[in-house]
């Protein structure tokens, strides 16, 4: 029969045991705690609206997925950029964002036949309060859009649907971007820099009091893709709101789960210790 020196130790090793798997079931689930389509906003720490600025290292990115948006166009489920890295920071009455996916070609000329330019472009809801068709929004729920080409530069758009695009005047947002290195790794950083309070009439209000639903959109000009022809996310959101950072709904879920894990792991020990103890 072990010596009580040799049960306790035992009894401590289970207990650490438990611990750590707790810790570990826990701490995942933590670490990665954010609604999926959700972009963090993080304080801009100066001007960041240059591609390369010394600051975005310091800003949380999203990874958003694109698939070919499902338009009538001719090979329109033909589309080649599967996702783009978010970057969002708000400081100084500004909102920057940086857009970045892997494109092995920059293609910025348009003068050749059949040649296209690599674009991207972001969209929100005009009026914030309900969130439009993702297909560039409806007649009665317009989007503003902020659209970069390569051949074209930057552009802000309304479109109340496909085929309704058109172009405001004294655009309110600027962009600045760059393609660097080369192959697979090749990859485009466009930065979008819009004053918070701009005025206009159809230009999306950012308040401070809520989240804003926003979509992206990708073109590989070397891929003939163009118009209605391109990848596309899904309706995601920075959430701009004062509301409690993370969600404390999985956190109090997994808080509770930790806790139940740990009290039957300890409640099991004390019970083996105990009728361990009453067999002596
Ligand atoms: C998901 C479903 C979508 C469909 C079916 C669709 C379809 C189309 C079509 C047919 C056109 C050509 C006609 C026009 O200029 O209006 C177009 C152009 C355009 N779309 Fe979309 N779209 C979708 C989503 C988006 C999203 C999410 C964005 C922005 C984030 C966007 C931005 C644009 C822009 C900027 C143009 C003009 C581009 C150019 O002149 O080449 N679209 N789209």
């Amino acid at each position: 029969m072990p010596d009580t020196t040799t049960r306790r130790r035992t009894l401590f090793a289970a207990a650490a045991v438990a611990v750590l798997v707790t810790l570990s079931a826990v701490a995942a689930p933590l670490a990665s705690a954010r609604p999926a389509h959700e972009i963090p906003v993080a304080p801009a720490s100066g001007d960041l609206s240059g591609p390369t600025t010394d600051g975005w290292e310091d800003v949380p990115a999203a990874t958003v997925p694109l698939a070919s948006a499902p338009s009538s166009v001719p090979n329109a489920d033909q589309t080649s950029i599967e996702r783009v890295h978010v970057q969002a920071a708000r400081g100084d009455g500004r909102l920057y964002l940086r857009l970045q996916w892997h494109d092995a070609t920059r293609d910025v000329a348009t003068n050749e036949t059949r040649a296209f330019a690599d674009s991207v472009a972001v969209q929100f809801p005009v009026n914030t309060s309900s969130r439009p068709p993702i297909a560039m929004g409806g007649p009665t729920n317009r989007v503003n859009v902020w659209y970069w080409s390569g051949a074209t530069g930057t552009e802000e758009l309304l479109a109340g649907g496909a085929g309704s695009t058109t172009e405001l005047q004294s655009p309110s947002v600027n962009a600045s971007a760059v393609h660097r290195g080369s192959g697979e790794n090749a990859t485009w950083t466009v930065v979008y820099t819009r004053d918070v309070d701009a005025p206009g009439a159809n230009r999306t209000t950012i308040a401070d009091d809520g989240d804003l639903d926003v979509a992206f959109a990708v073109w590989n000009g070397s891929n003939s893709e163009r118009a209605g022809r391109k990848s596309v996310s899904e309706w995601h959101y920075f959430p701009f709101g004062p509301g409690p950072e993370g969600p404390p709904y999985e956190t109090v879920l997994w808080t509770i789960a930790g806790i139940a894990i740990v009290g039957v792991v300890a409640v099991t020990a004390f019970g083996v210790h105990r009728s361990r103890g009453g067999m002596n």
